[in-house]
């Protein structure tokens, strides 16, 4: 079994538990009190590149990363620093997250903000959005054709934008088909946990012009925001060399520098 199996064995015993506390009617409730979700896309395709920082306390590959006692005052250090967006890992089996990881970051930051989990129901759909999520990531890998093009849709539908994962060429082809507006490939094969970051530049001509590309994972520091941005990138999404650093916000501030090069511009 891949580890991305074994993760989504735990997603689906999680989210019955979830299903059996809270209801979706109850969620969609708490969405028609909310304010309209933000359309990300404007920041991400600005000028220069933008940085997605994600609030991650452990991970399968790596192990525990990171205590963080307060995602919210991490986000607001992010949302300091120049973060664009903010990306909060909910799974909590292999990552230690929570929705109400998201709940929090929420209530301290006006950016975008993305839901990064394994979804596969249109319940963590409305769950994302209840508790305040601007994007959701949909991994291709992790779903079914019908079903890709069935939560992409839903998202859509509930205000959500779709951020879509792919990691190979075929990948790419099926996000595109599905009708993905944002593409993440991510140098992470969740299914070995090898990091290969040059799939960005393979796969990102493969992404037709009009569509955001994101690099995902495995940026360290500014030069690899510079590689990215050289190979197209409108947007890097960085969890493990921010969290583990000493000072988050002039860690996001580099690399917000470091994309901002004028010579790094899109057309
Ligand atoms: O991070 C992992 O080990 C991992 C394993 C299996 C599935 C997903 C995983 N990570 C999710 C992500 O894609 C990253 O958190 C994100 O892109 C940031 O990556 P990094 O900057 O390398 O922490």
């Amino acid at each position: 079994m891949s580890v991305l199996d074994e993760i989504l064995d735990g997603v689906r015993a999680d989210l019955e538990e979830r299903q059996a506390r809270v209801s979706i009617d109850d969620l969609k409730k708490r969405v028609a009190l909310l304010p309209y979700a933000i359309d990300p896309v404007p920041v991400l395709r600005g000028d220069g590149v933008a940085v997605i920082a994600e609030v991650k306390r452990s991970s399968p590959s790596k192990g525990a990363l990171a205590a963080i006692a307060d995602p919210a005052a991490l986000a607001t250090d992010y949302q300091a620093g120049g973060a664009a967006v903010i990306s909060v890992l909910t799974e909590r089996r292999r990552f230690g997250g929570s929705i109400e990881d998201l709940r929090a970051v929420r209530s301290a930051v006006d950016v975008p903000i993305l839901r990064k989990d394994f979804v596969i129901t249109s319940y963590q759909l409305w769950e994302a959005r209840a508790y305040g999520a601007d994007l959701v990531l949909l991994i291709v890998a992790a779903l079914q054709q019908n079903a890709l093009v069935s939560l992409i849709e839903r998202a859509v539908s509930i205000g959500l934008t779709p951020l879509v994962e792919v990691h190979t060429e075929e990948e790419v082809e099926r996000a595109v088909d599905a009708g993905a507006k944002l593409i993440g490939v991510n140098a992470r094969d969740l299914r070995t946990l090898e990091v290969d970051r040059a799939a960005f530049s393979r796969l990102s001509p493969r992404v037709p012009d009009g569509i955001v590309k994101v690099a995902e994972s495995g940026v360290r520091g500014p030069h690899d925001v510079i590689e990215y941005a050289r190979a197209g990138a409108h947007a890097v999404l960085v969890g493990e060399s921010l969290v583990t650093g000493k000072d988050p916000r002039s860690a996001v501030a580099d690399l917000v520098a470091a994309g901002a090069h004028p010579a790094l511009h899109h057309d």
